[in-house]
């Protein structure tokens, strides 16, 4: 896949090296949700059937990041996850442009004028509820109008799931209110979350259950507080380990910690993981973080989640 960065107006430079004609989805996409892969099939369909590449044009920073003035709260897919699964899906080329507050500003001609004509879009691929240019004043409908007969476009229908569309804002709520069965539902695989293993407060091995405390590579959206059955695969390996995570601020022992703590249990595991890399698939939420009295009663907590951690993860498709 290759990567282009761009920013308005498209400089002539990467117009000449966009000249070749492509069929381009659009949109945000962040999640890469079921929604998002029919969509993305469906540009991809097209361009094959055209022989002509298939491209996507996307956003970043997120517009909310920009818009709502940096109080956005993350990434279900940042950059590296969202670049890796566009690749597995067979994008061939991905447009990153520059969301800032001068292309906030640009109206839906505009964006078709300088943006699009330059990239030479054959064929544009949208949802259904696709809106673009400042304030969101356009949709499909303008997109075919504005596109002069120069540019065709293709809308694509409403991905349901139990009635509903699927969207990335849904999603979020789902992850942030520990409803993780729905998001994964509708995502069409596990929220992971990705991190290097880094120091804790070396407590966990003391207890009985060592943790690796994660930090966090990317700005992920941070699911409900609580802990989760969960695998986890370092990097530059192939076989998923599976444990519990609690994702809190560990209330038992402190006050004041706002900042949310990934610490994984890894079953049957006994190695130095320092340093290393591990993306963390969420399996299941078992329940919410709570404040105990003791150390033994916590203890005896994570015991119990460990327990039904192995009783969920044996359950579900095995991934290794
Ligand atoms: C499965 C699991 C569940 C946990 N649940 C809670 C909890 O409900 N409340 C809490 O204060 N800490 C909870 N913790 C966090 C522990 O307090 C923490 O792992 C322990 O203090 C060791 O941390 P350290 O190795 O960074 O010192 C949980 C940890 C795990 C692995
Ligand atoms: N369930 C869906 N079915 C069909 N198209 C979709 C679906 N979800 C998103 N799209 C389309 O994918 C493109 C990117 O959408 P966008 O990133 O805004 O996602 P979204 O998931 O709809 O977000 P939000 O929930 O915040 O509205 C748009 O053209 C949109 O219309």
């Amino acid at each position: 896949m290759r990567i282009v960065s761009l920013s308005y107006p498209v400089s002539a430079e990467i117009a000449k090296e966009a000249a070749e004609p492509k069929v381009a989805a659009i949109g945000q996409f962040d999640g890469l949700h079921q929604g998002h892969a029919s969509v993305l099939t469906t540009a991809i369909n097209i361009a094959r059937e055209n022989g002509v590449p298939a491209a996507l044009i996307t956003f970043y920073p997120h517009p909310k990041d920009v818009i709502g003035k940096g109080n956005y709260e993350g990434y279900l897919t940042p950059q590296p996850d969202k670049q890796r699964l566009l690749e597995e899906m067979g994008i061939d080329i991905l447009y990153i442009v520059e969301f800032n507050k001068e292309f906030s500003q640009i109206s839906p001609d505009t964006f078709v004028e300088e943006m699009l004509f330059p990239l030479n879009l054959q064929t544009a691929v949208v949802g259904f509820d696709f809106r673009f240019g400042h304030k969101g004043a356009g949709d499909a409908a303008e997109l075919q109008k504005l596109g002069d007969g120069k540019m065709s476009v293709v809308t694509v229908p409403p991905f349901l799931v139990d009635g509903e569309k699927v969207g990335s804002s849904a999603i979020r709520i789902a992850l942030k209110t520990g409803k993780l069965s729905d998001a994964n539902r509708w995502f069409g695989r596990n929220y992971h979350i990705r991190g290097s293993v880094i120091h804790g407060e070396k407590r966990g091995r003391k207890i009985g259950f060592p943790t690796a405390n994660l930090e966090l590579t990317d700005p992920y959206v941070v699911p409900a507080l609580g802990v989760y059955a969960v695998r986890a695969r370092m990097d530059h390996q192939d076989n998923w380990i599976p444990g519990v995570m609690n994702v809190g601020v560990k209330p038992t022992f402190h006050e004041g910690i706002t900042k949310p703590i990934f610490e994984v249990h890894l079953f049957d595991y006994d190695g130095d993981l320092y340093n290393q890399f591990m993306t963390v698939d969420l399996v299941q939420y078992i329940r919410k973080e709570h404040k105990f009295e003791s150390v033994q009663e916590l203890v005896e907590w994570i015991q119990r989640d460990a327990d039904e951690a192995r009783k969920i993860l044996n359950a579900s498709e095995s991934k290794f």
